[in-house]
């Protein structure tokens, strides 16, 4: 299935609920929730406090994607936080095994992440623990970077093998995903898509719904 993750990154902080409430109405399926730690990547973002509390303002699906170092310590905290999806980084699990395991006694849906430049090889020994492989289309750390053009064919790459082993892996595109590069992104096989910057800047709920009209197509 089809599903729009916009990142709440690039949201005004200062109306966060409401905008949460925006996006649910407007008909996306997915919150992508962007956790950074100041070491994995150089940002600090928000933690469990504020998943807890938005979590009273909509039961979509809560994308949590943990840009941190060794996400494993934590997995409890944000399953109790409200997640519904964690995916943590091939780059920052010493044991990503483990962790994916952890994600899945939780009772919640797993998924792995690579960075740009970290080979689809990288996750083959998980692909078949996973429900969902998030292709990092920048580096991550930040809003509003433009989409790196290699990673697209990262993604078809990806759809090739997924499709070829039969497997059922969601496959996410996350990073300078906007209206005029999302249908290249979703010939080349992604099928959850991720925007931020393109949601919110703008009025959010004709935003939604453009993204949605050509994801739902
Ligand atoms: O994981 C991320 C950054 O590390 C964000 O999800 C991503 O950057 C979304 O923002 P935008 O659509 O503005 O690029
Ligand atoms: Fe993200």
């Amino acid at each position: 299935m089809n599903c729009l993750s916009p990142s709440i990154l690039s949201a005004d902080f200062s109306r966060l609920g409401e905008q949460i409430k925006e996006l649910d109405e407007a008909g996306a399926q997915y919150v992508h929730i962007d956790v950074m730690d100041g070491m994995f990547v150089p940002s600090i973002s928000f933690g469990m406090p504020v998943i807890r509390a938005i979590r009273a303002c909509t039961d979509r699906i809560f994308d949590v994607h943990l840009m941190i170092e060794e996400p494993g310590r934590y997995i409890d905290e944000f399953a109790e936080a409200g997640a519904d999806l964690i995916t943590v980084h091939a780059e920052s699990c010493r044991h990503l095994d483990r962790t994916i395991e952890k994600i899945k006694e939780k009772g919640l849906l797993a998924g792995v992440a690579i960075n740009p430049a970290t080979p689809v090889s990288a996750i083959s020994c998980v692909l078949e623990k996973v429900d969902m492989v998030l292709v990092m289309t920048v580096n991550p750390g930040f809003g509003g970077q433009k989409l790196i053009p290699y990673t697209v064919e990262k993604v078809r790459e990806l759809r090739k093998i997924v499709d070829e082993k039969g497997l059922k892996t969601d496959i996410e595109v996350d990073g300078g995903v906007n209206l005029s590069n999302v249908e290249e992104l979703m010939d080349a096989g992604a099928n959850i898509i991720v925007a931020g910057s393109a949601i919110f800047s703008g009025d959010v709920t004709e935003n939604t719904i453009r993204f949605l009209n050509i994801i739902n197509e």
